[in-house]
């Protein structure tokens, strides 16, 4: 049965560590997986990183640069050399690629996030491989994905994916970073999110010297692929084969299990697409009137409003420790719940002359995270 598979390999697999020069055999093994999984009927995503990484060994820089304007600028260097390389295997190969640079904003707008859903449709059905990048050249520090983990993720969640494939340089999960806790428990399978969360995973602050997000990142991606449905898998990425072993069963690298009723396709949208703009405290009642009852959020149970947002943006909904519990899209602005937090929503019309919504945050608006 034809399945939709995003596969995403990091900086550490696509560079040697040592050289940071491109690791050409394991883009190769890489180019011919997908194409094998295209010719069994398989509609394939690359999520590829590698810009930065690049265009630092293209310019001889031997750091990823930590200054904006020079690491857009290196990323623009290495993304077309990247591409180039791409593009000769695949097309050795038979097999078309498009390129597609991505920001944050390109999902925050509804009509940019349904379009960008429909171009992958397209290019799917042309029998196209997307290679997917963050488009580092202009992506501004408020708008960005910040690692290719999460923007993997959010691509799996775009298109309902069957798989998402996290690509590596460990070959799965530990209880902590193997590298540096040598005793660390391999893990070999992840059944909910509950679970996740009860394994209290040891992540360090960041990844291997050119990678970003380390294994905190790809944590929080698969978080974001299985509440759509997505099986995720992390593995190594200097076996791609192992991608098809994989889906074939072989118990290789670490999976975690889908969640069997996948959050709809706009909640998902409201949770993961847009940037949230504010904070609401919310006292205990509102916080079993959310997240056990699956009640709307009304005024009486806000506690504090924190930022400044118009009506119809995303906000996080959090607990007294300041924990986000739920995000939704108010129908409110914070000048407006300053003025009405606390109080019934009967008081709304005398508070502020006019009742916009008797809810803060509507039900089908609100999402538990
Ligand atoms: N609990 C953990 N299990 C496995 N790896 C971990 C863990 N915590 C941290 N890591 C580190 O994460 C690194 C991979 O992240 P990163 O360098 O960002 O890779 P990539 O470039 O593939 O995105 C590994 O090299 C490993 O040292
Ligand atoms: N967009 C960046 C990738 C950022 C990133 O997440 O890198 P990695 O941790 O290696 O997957 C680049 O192409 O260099």
């Amino acid at each position: 049965m034809t399945k939709t598979i995003v596969v995403k390999i990091g900086t550490s697999s696509l560079t040697q560590p040592e050289t940071s020069q491109l690791a050409l055999s394991t883009i190769a093994t890489l180019a011919e997986t997908l194409c094998n999984l295209r010719q069994q009927g398989h509609r394939v995503i690359l999520v590829s990183s590698g810009a930065v990484g690049v265009g630092c060994a293209r310019l001889g820089l031997k750091e990823r640069p930590n200054a904006i304007a020079l690491k857009q600028a290196v990323a623009a260097v290495g993304q077309g050399r990247l591409m180039r390389i791409y593009d000769d295997l695949f097309s050795t190969l038979d097999q078309p690629i498009a390129q597609v640079l991505l920001t944050r904003s390109d999902l925050v707008e509804r009509s940019r996030y349904l379009n960008a859903y429909n171009t992958f449709h397209e290019l799917l059905a042309l029998g196209v491989i997307p290679v997917v990048n963050e488009n580092d050249t202009v992506v501004v520090d408020e708008l960005n994905f910040g690692d290719n983990d999460t923007l993997s993720a959010l691509v799996a969640s775009l298109v309902e994916a069957d798989w998402l494939f996290i690509l590596t340089d460990v070959d799965k999960l530990y209880s902590a970073d193997p590298r540096s806790v040598p005793d660390a428990q391999p893990i070999s399978l992840v059944a909910n999110l509950q679970e996740l969360t009860e394994l209290q995973v040891k992540t360090g602050s960041k990844g291997s010297q050119w990678g970003t997000g380390g294994m905190a990142t790809k944590i929080s991606a698969a978080r974001i692929a299985v509440a759509a449905g997505v099986r995720t898998v992390i593995t190594q990425g200097r076996f791609p084969r192992n991608i098809e072993k994989i889906i074939q069963g072989e118990p290789l690298g670490t999976h975690f299990q889908p969640q069997p009723e996948p959050t709809s396709a706009r909640k998902r949208w409201i949770a993961y697409g847009l940037v949230p703009t504010g904070k609401l405290y919310l006292d205990t009642g509102a916080i079993a009137a959310i997240s056990e009852a699956g009640k709307s959020l009304l005024p009486a149970g806000i506690k504090s409003v924190i930022g400044e947002f118009e009506a119809q943006e995303a906000v996080q909904l959090c607990d007294n420790q300041g924990t986000e519990i739920a995000r939704g899209l108010v129908n409110y602005s914070s000048e407006e719940l300053q003025k009405i937090r606390g109080c019934h929503s009967r008081e709304i019309f005398t508070i502020l002359g006019y009742v916009s919504a008797e809810t803060v945050v509507h039900r089908d608006n609100l999402v538990l995270t």
